[in-house]
């Protein structure tokens, strides 16, 4: 796809990051709200169906409650983002009421994405609140989100949610002007990058973390993101969220920011799905011959093809499929505890009932529940 078919989208997902929304941690900048939103109903009137991420609860929540330094304890992050999520969608609604558009708040947890029944259900909420008129205005749900069960940076949530709604575009608003040959907060010299494909490993060596305590993921995340999102076709683009009229610009193809190009094969729906869990249980690490069969024939992983099994995990898991040197090459929804993975690695199905005693499926990892990274 290229840029000038940007405008043909049905459905873009928006998400707006910490930093750009709070102006560097002094409260929500009301201006620049009200500037996207007036964009982002500007393309509803044109049609398209537009869903918003946006961060900033706890900056908003630190701002509200006077705190100096991002918290240190869950507790208090927890609380800050309560306190501040509170004035982030009145501030939202408020807006989008000015351009007779309902905004609808809608708080995720990565537990009600990891379950396959809890994933179809929100894709239902959020596609029937689509059909209404509606902008789902989302981010994760701060304060009840543990390490376990938190997404972390809303630039994975964004692409999930594009994923989820199937959209063909994700803006990602950012403070800076887009993704740079290197971080251009440390390195002055730093150039910007116009369009890069998603599979280019340039960008695992220039996408940093984030520096401005506000934010969490910086481009890291957002190069990841646009990766999730490639998955069901989707096209990202990272920008200044400062730039004027930035978002229908966009939209219009012109040349702003970072294009990452989605040029891998789209992954079936429940692949997809997959592909964005994120906590793995533990790994198998297969021998090359395994190693060539999952990546170029596309099969089920048996167990006769594993050296070795890393962690806990039970039955139904997702793990990793490691080769020999422990790269990743897939992951999957494994059929054996780990225990019992053990005990029949590099054993072919027939002596499956004499090792365990019982015999589930004969694949390791059937290959409709395997997607490769
Ligand atoms: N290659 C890069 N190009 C641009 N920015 C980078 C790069 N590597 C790291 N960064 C950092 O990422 C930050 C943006 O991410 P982040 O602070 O998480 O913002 P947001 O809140 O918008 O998600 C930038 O301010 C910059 O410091
Ligand atoms: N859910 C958190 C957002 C996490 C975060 O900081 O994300 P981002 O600014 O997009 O890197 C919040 O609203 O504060």
């Amino acid at each position: 796809m290229s840029r000038s078919e940007f405008s043909q989208a049905q459905r873009v997902v928006v998400k707006i990051g910490s930093s750009l929304l709070t102006d560097g941690g002094r409260g929500l900048n009301k201006q620049a709200i009200a500037d996207w939103v007036a964009q982002m109903a500007a393309l509803k009137r044109q049609g398209v169906d537009v869903v918003l991420v946006s961060s900033g609860s706890v900056a908003e929540g630190m701002s509200r409650l006077k705190l100096k330094t991002r918290p240190k304890t869950l507790h208090e992050l927890q609380a800050a983002a309560s306190v501040g999520q509170m004035g982030l969608v009145r501030r939202f609604e408020d807006e989008f009421q000015l351009h007779d558009v309902l905004a609808a708040q809608v708080l995720l947890t990565h537990d009600d994405l990891s379950d396959r029944q809890r994933y179809l259900n929100a894709r239902s909420t959020l596609l029937t609140l689509l059909d209404f008129g509606v902008v789902p205005v989302i981010n994760e749900n701060d304060a009840v989100a543990t390490e376990e069960i938190r997404f972390g940076d809303n630039d994975t949530l964004g692409a999930l949610v594009a994923n989820l709604v199937e959209a063909d575009l994700l803006i990602i608003l950012t403070d800076q002007t887009g993704l740079f040959d290197a971080n251009p907060s440390l390195n002055p010299n730093a150039r910007l990058i116009s369009e890069i494909s998603v599979n280019e490993s340039l960008l695992d060596e220039v996408a940093g973390g984030s520096i401005s305590g506000l934010g969490r993921g910086g481009m890291y995340t957002k190069v990841r993101a646009a990766r999730l999102a490639a998955r069901s076709g989707a096209a990202t683009v990272i920008v200044s969220g400062k730039i004027d009229n930035v978002i229908p610009a966009v939209f219009d193809g012109n040349d702003l920011g970072t294009y990452l190009i989605p040029n891998i094969a789209p992954l079936a729906a429940r692949k997809q799905w997959l592909a964005g869990q994120l906590q793995l249980k533990g790994g198998v690490v297969l021998d090359d011959g395994a190693v060539k069969i999952l990546k170029d024939a596309g099969k089920s992983l048996l167990a006769v093809g594993v050296k070795a099994v890393q962690g806990s995990f039970k039955r139904g898991d997702l793990v990793s499929c490691l080769d020999l040197q422990g790269n990743e090459i897939a992951r999957g929804l494994i059929n054996y505890g780990s225990e019992d993975a053990g005990k029949i690695a590099g054993k072919p199905s027939s002596e499956f009932e004499a090792l365990l005693g019982y015999a589930d499926e004969d694949e390791l990892i059937h290959r409709d529940n395997l997607v490769l990274v």
